[in-house]
């Protein structure tokens, strides 16, 4: 069974769904080839204008790495390996031609924030809560979603949400700009009205104004400060703290 699904929209967009509900849809090595699939679809088709990903069901958006399958990676060498795998489809999805869409259907824990952080605009679904909890792992974020948040909100906010690693609710993280809008309706529904007007435009405008945010983060040099973070990350992962917090959460039915 395929772990995502990628659908070309007759409204102009791809939506790319993460459909390992019963693992709250957290990301493995075939959810990662499934997200580069759909960001290269979005870049090469002429008649779409956006991605949107979200999360199957309405229990989670992404639950981040798929611990039951990177729980093997014990040294700072083999959890590099994989982390920067991920770090460089963050960073394709980042610097996306086109805009991007976070739909949070769910909640979204870990790296899947920093799925979220990637994209140009998140909304979240009233009721549920996300966060950047790594810290409470003994790791850093290790996608580089802590380089690309320090792209996103005032250094302040984006300071909080990384060092405090709590859950907070929707409302919390639309006050510090983290989340673009808030619904109560359907998820698709929502996202195509927040949508519509962009959705209307041509796609060499959006291109050409996406160009610009593309144009600052490499003059700032993103990808270089989230290679950075992926190895700070790697060098925390070897710790007994860390492997402690896996093997507990593995073990806790
Ligand atoms: C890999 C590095 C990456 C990074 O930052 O670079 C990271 O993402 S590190 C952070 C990794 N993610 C987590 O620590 C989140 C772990 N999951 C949870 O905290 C909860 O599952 C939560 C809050 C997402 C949802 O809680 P809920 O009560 O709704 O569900 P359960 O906990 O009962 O989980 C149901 C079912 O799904 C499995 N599950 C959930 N998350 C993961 C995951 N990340 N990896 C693997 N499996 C996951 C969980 O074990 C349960 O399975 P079951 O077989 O039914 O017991």
């Amino acid at each position: 069974m395929l772990e995502f699904l990628i659908e070309k929209k007759d409204k102009g967009y791809i939506l790319f769904t993460i459909t390992r509900n019963e693992k709250r849809n957290a990301i493995n090595y075939e959810v990662m080839e499934g997200l580069q699939k759909a960001i290269n679809e979005t870049a090469g088709a002429p008649d779409v204008k956006a991605l949107v990903i979200t999360g199957e069901g309405e229990r989670a958006f992404c639950s981040g790495g798929d611990l039951s399958v990177f729980h093997s990676l014990s040294t700072k060498d083999e959890a590099y390996t994989m982390l920067s795998k991920m770090a460089d489809i963050l960073y394709s999805l980042t610097t996306l031609s086109k805009p991007t869409v976070a739909l949070v259907n769910g909640t979204a824990i870990g790296g899947g924030c920093e799925l979220a952080s990637a994209c140009d605009f998140r909304l979240g679904r009233q009721g549920i809560k996300a966060g950047f909890v790594q810290g409470k792992q003994a790791i850093t974020t290790g996608w580089g979603g802590g380089s690309i948040l320090a792209e996103k909100l005032p250094q302040h906010a984006a300071m909080k949400l990384l060092m405090e690693a709590e859950p907070q609710t929707v409302e919390y993280l639309f006050d510090l700009d983290f989340f673009h809008g808030i619904y109560e309706e359907e998820s698709l529904s929502a996202c195509e009205a927040f949508l519509d007007k962009t959705l209307a435009c041509d796609v060499n405008v959006l291109e050409s104004y996406k160009k610009i945010w593309i144009n600052k983060w490499a003059a700032v040099n993103l990808r270089e400060r989230m290679e950075e973070e992926v190895k700070k990350c790697a060098v925390l992962w070897e710790s007994d703290a860390h492997h402690q917090y896996v093997k507990t959460f593995l073990n806790k039915n």
